[in-house]
This record gives structure tokens, C-alpha cells and sequence, in this order.
């Protein structure tokens, strides 16, 4: 649902065109930290998947203006997601590729912020890690993505997204609710486990590194890594053993068979593994050439109601934090 307080669909308009007016557009880099990198990798994944003729980079903030890519500059597209639009090493990367004459685009909560203000373009969205609404980030990313590939190369698999992500809100409430038991399942299965790992491959990987670092680490302090399911087989799976916990990612697109290969290996020799498939998600009503690109979100929705659950079952809000914004780092 749109809000129309806010200015977003103006907002995304005058970022796709700007796009689209650039002369030379050779590289579009995805910039941010935390859960707000987590989303760009899902677009970095659209436009590896999608472009014909821009490459594609996801950083870390301070990676990107560390590592000051040769390339960057006035054929750059630079995006940038903050929810706070206050995190330093973002603002400074939207600063350093102002200067180098890239577009910025900046996806924000909060007008007025100093992202909000070093960048070209703003796009303020709404935030509730819940609800998928068209003006949160992850659906914003996906419709920038795909916005700058339909107007710089008539990209048309865009004229499906709207309609894929008009139709993801009921199939999450669906899923939630198919879901009722094994939520409250996992949450006292895993109340008092000390670690719990997240798999997955393609664009499901960000949702995989996103629940590894925010949610398990960051907000119920169990130790987790995200393993991809390619590389699971090169060093990630002699962790494996009957009682060690995983939460498996199982794609609808082209990496699927990745996934399903992980699945047979871990649910062998683990019989401690959740494996959410997005077949039986729903996604399979979706149009097969947009599913994979929309899936990150529906897994990332879910997974918030078992990590709720979770945190309830363990007496730690996911609010509690140790060192973030209680001291200097
Ligand atoms: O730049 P943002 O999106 O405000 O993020 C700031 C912080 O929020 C998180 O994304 C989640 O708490 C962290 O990973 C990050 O450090």
C-alpha cells in the first residue's frame, strides 16, 4: 500500500530518469552497512542476472571508499541504503562518489538526515521488517533496479515486478499462518542453542547473511554465519553433525539446484535443519522469470516471525544490543 504522505513514487521517478540521462552508465554500485547492505545484494544479483551492459558491485560503506574503484566516476551509478541515514561509513561513501561525479541515490527513512542531504537523489521509504509494502527498501531496491534496467536497456521483465510484489503481503499472511506450528516449534527447539548457521545461494543468500548477522547475531547474540550453498561444500559442511542447527534457503530460480544439493547433504547427517522452500511458500504462482528476484523478500518476512518467536522463547528482545549506539566504535 502507498503512503502518500510521502514523496517516494515522485522520488523513484526522478532517480530512474536521472538514470536513464546519464550518458555512460558502465557500473552500478550497491552501498551500505549492516541489514541495509543485506538488501543490496538481491539488486546486485537483478543487474548481474539482468544487464547487458553495466556491471554490477555490492560493498560494504567503508570497503568501497577503501577500496575507491578505478572505474568509478561519471559513468557510475552509485546507490545507497540507510535507515537511519545517519551511519558514518555510508554518508562518507555517498560523499566520496559525489565527488568522483557518480550519480547518488539514496534510499532513506529519515528526510533531512546527513545521507539525505550529501546525496543527489533521495527515495524515503517506510519501514516494518513485517509488512512488504511497495515503499520499503527491499521492493524499492528491486523497482530501482529494474526501473534503471527498462529505461537504459528496455529491459521488460520489469512489467512483471509490480504485479509480483502486489501479490507477496498474502502470500507471506499465508505462509505465517501454514507456518503457526513449526514457528512455535523452532522457537523452543532452539531456545538454548548457542549457535544456529542460515544457507542459501542466488538472491536468497542476502536474507541468508541478513538473519546470520542481524538477527542472530546482532539481536539474540547466538553465534551464526551465513554459508553459501555452493560453498557449503568447500570447507562450511565438516561443521555438519546430527545436533548442529541450520536454516535452509531453497530457491525457485536458477540456483536452486544449489540449494537442493546443500539440503541432501545437511539434512543427512544434521537432524536439525529448517528448510524453507519457496515452492511450497506459494512463490510458485509467481511468473518463473520474476520469482527469484522477489523470494529474498518473502523469506526475509517470514523469518522475522520465527526470529520474533525465537527471541520471545528466550526472554532477549531483538531491541537489546550490547555495544551498538551504547559506545564509541
Ligand atoms: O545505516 P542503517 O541502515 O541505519 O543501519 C545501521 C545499523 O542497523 C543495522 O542494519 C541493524 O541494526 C546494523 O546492521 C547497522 O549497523
Amino acid at each position: 500500500m502507498l503512503d502518500h504522505n510521502l514523496p517516494t513514487e515522485a522520488q523513484l521517478s526522478a532517480a530512474i530518469d536521472s538514470a536513464k540521462c546519464r550518458v555512460d552508465v558502465d557500473d552500478v554500485y550497491f552501498v551500505a552497512c549492516g541489514g541495509s547492505y543485506a538488501l543490496m545484494l538481491p539488486a546486485e544479483y537483478v543487474m548481474d542476472r539482468q544487464s547487458k551492459t553495466m556491471a554490477a558491485h555490492a560493498l560494504n560503506a567503508a570497503e568501497f571508499k577503501a577500496r575507491a574503484p578505478a572505474r568509478l566516476g561519471k559513468s557510475s551509478i552509485v546507490i545507497l541504503c540507510s535507515l537511519s541515514g545517519t551511519t558514518p561509513e555510508t554518508v562518507e561513501a555517498a560523499r566520496f562518489a559525489r565527488e568522483r561525479g557518480a550519480l547518488t541515490i539514496v534510499l532513506t527513512t529519515v528526510a533531512g538526515s546527513p545521507l539525505d542531504e550529501v546525496a543527489e537523489i533521495s527515495i524515503y521509504y517506510k519501514h516494518d521488517p513485517k509488512r512488504l509494502e511497495t515503499n520499503d527498501a527491499p521492493a524499492l531496491l528491486a523497482r530501482l533496479t529494474f526501473g534503471i534496467l527498462a529505461a537504459r536497456e528496455g529491459n521488460e521483465v520489469v512489467a512483471k515486478l509490480d504485479a509480483a510484489l502486489n501479490q507477496l503481503p498474502g502470500i507471506v499472511d499465508k505462509a505465517v499462518a501454514a507456518h503457526e506450528g513449526r514457528i512455535a516449534t523452532f522457537a523452543e527447539d532452539h531456545k538454548r542453542d548457542t549457535v544456529i548457521y542460515t544457507m542459501a545461494s542466488g538472491g536468497n543468500y542476502a536474507t541468508a547473511y541478513s538473519y546470520a548477522i542481524c538477527i542472530f547475531q546482532e539481536m539474540q547474540w547466538i553465534h551464526s554465519a551465513a554459508i553459501h550453498a555452493g560453498e557449503y561444500f568447500h570447507g562450511p559442511f565438516e561443521i555438519t553433525d546430527f545436533d548442529v542447527p541450520f536454516i535452509v534457503l531453497k530457491s525457485l530460480g536458477a540456483s536452486r539446484p544449489m540449494d537442493d544439493r546443500a539440503i541432501d547433504f545437511v539434512t543427512k547427517y544434521s537432524n536439525r535443519v529448517t528448510v524453507l522452500d519457496a515452492e511450497e511458500l506459494g512463490l510458485g504462482a509467481l511468473a518463473t522469470d520474476i520469482v527469484e528476484y522477489v523470494e529474498p523478500l518473502v523469506f526475509g518476512a517470514l523469518l522475522r516471525v520465527y526470529c520474533d518467536k525465537l527471541a520471545f522463547s528466550r526472554g532477549h528482545p531483538l531491541t537489546v544490543r550490547r555495544y551498538m549506539w551504547q559506545m564509541e566504535y
